[in-house]
């Protein structure tokens, strides 16, 4: 692939094999993203339009009937995000989104193995709006395959079995977060962007935005780039959990989302491995005794964006048992 051009691999080259585990972790390494083309047999248009419609009829709803649905008052992670939910970004000081997140749905942990805060159970939807649920899970169940897809290239890749990364997919981490970016004037000359700039704390992250916006950091150039938007397309982003994997041979992408004043959507679904997963090093990319917890890597940052998490965790209703850092060690430009 040229350097430079913009990466794209197709959907249908991927099932049918015609490109190389290699070339798929090549093309990661180098670009840390690439554009997933020809989606239409994992996600089909008419897919991506009931996502549209129903997350502009839930959006659209009172503040009072989203709130019913407060992700502060879920024990695992799951519901409605005002736009006062702010989290620490000095770059974005004021916030223009509102989000409504939902998980891995499964049977909440039994108690003999849960602490209260592995972000494990059941997922919670509004009734009022006809369909949501189901809309959702289709959407979910859909970016949850494609996921596990570019994780088989991976594993092979890395000369490990297709399904390496199965045994830690029972009920996995992964989030999907429908993202609404109002309308506003109050961004127009100031430093603050829409999103501050952060890397995503996962291994990977699948994204559909409804209009530009997402701005990612090259780190050979240093320097910033719109991620255009193409028709039944999505993008393919390296997240933490995947540099620690591999040595650091891919890194994880920094991000921002610019503002533009506009109203947008965007749709990431960020694909994780079970809550109390130990990661080491993959053999293929070196030795190292290094370990890590993706949960808690996930905690320690979902923390800092937060607050309801802060104050379960600063109140020791969360009794979390491992160090909450001060910032993301991935997010180094
Ligand atoms: O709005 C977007 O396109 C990106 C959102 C994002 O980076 C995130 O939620 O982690
Ligand atoms: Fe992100």
């Amino acid at each position: 692939m040229a350097k430079h051009a913009i990466p794209i691999i197709s959907y249908d080259d991927l099932v049918t094999g015609s490109i190389k585990p290699s070339e798929v972790l090549d093309t990661l390494a180098e670009n840390g993203f690439f554009y997933l083309s020809d989606i239409e047999r994992a996600i089909p248009p008419s897919l991506f339009k009931s996502l549209h419609e129903t997350s502009e009829r839930y959006f659209g709803l009172p503040l009072e009937a989203k709130m019913e649905h407060y992700i502060g008052d879920s024990d695992n992670h799951r519901g409605y995000v005002p736009v006062t939910e702010q989290g620490s970004y000095s770059d974005e000081s004021v916030r223009v989104y509102e989000a409504f997140d939902i998980g891995y749905d499964s049977d909440p942990l039994p108690a003999s193995r849960s602490r209260g805060f592995e972000l494990v159970g059941r997922n919670r939807y509004p009734t009022q709006v006809p369909g949501m649920a189901g809309t959702l899970r289709e959407y979910y169940d859909a970016n949850f395959g494609i996921a596990r897809l570019i994780l088989q290239q991976i594993a092979i890749a890395a000369e490990l079995e297709a399904e390496h990364f199965d045994r830690w997919l029972t009920r996995p981490a992964s989030q999907l977060r429908l993202i609404h970016y109002l309308r506003n004037d109050i961004l127009v000359n100031r430093e603050d962007t829409s999103m501050g700039g952060h890397t995503d704390y996962e291994l990977l992250t699948i994204i559909h935005q409804s209009s530009p916006g997402l701005v990612a950091y090259d780190r050979a150039s240093k320097s910033w780039h719109n991620m255009p938007v193409f028709k039944n397309t999505v993008l393919v982003l390296v997240g933490d959990m995947l540099q620690f994997l591999t040595g650091g041979r891919l890194q994880s992408l920094l991000h921002r989302v610019s503002t533009t004043g506009e109203e947008r959507y965007s749709f990431p679904f960020f694909m994780n491995l079970d809550f109390e997963t130990e990661l080491g090093v993959l053999p293929f990319f070196g030795h190292s005794d290094e370990k890590i917890v993706v949960g808690h890597h996930l905690l320690g940052q979902l923390y800092r964006d937060f607050p309801y998490i802060k104050q379960r965790v600063d109140s020791g209703r969360w009794p979390v048992d491992f160090e909450i850092p001060a910032s993301n060690v991935f997010e180094q430009v």
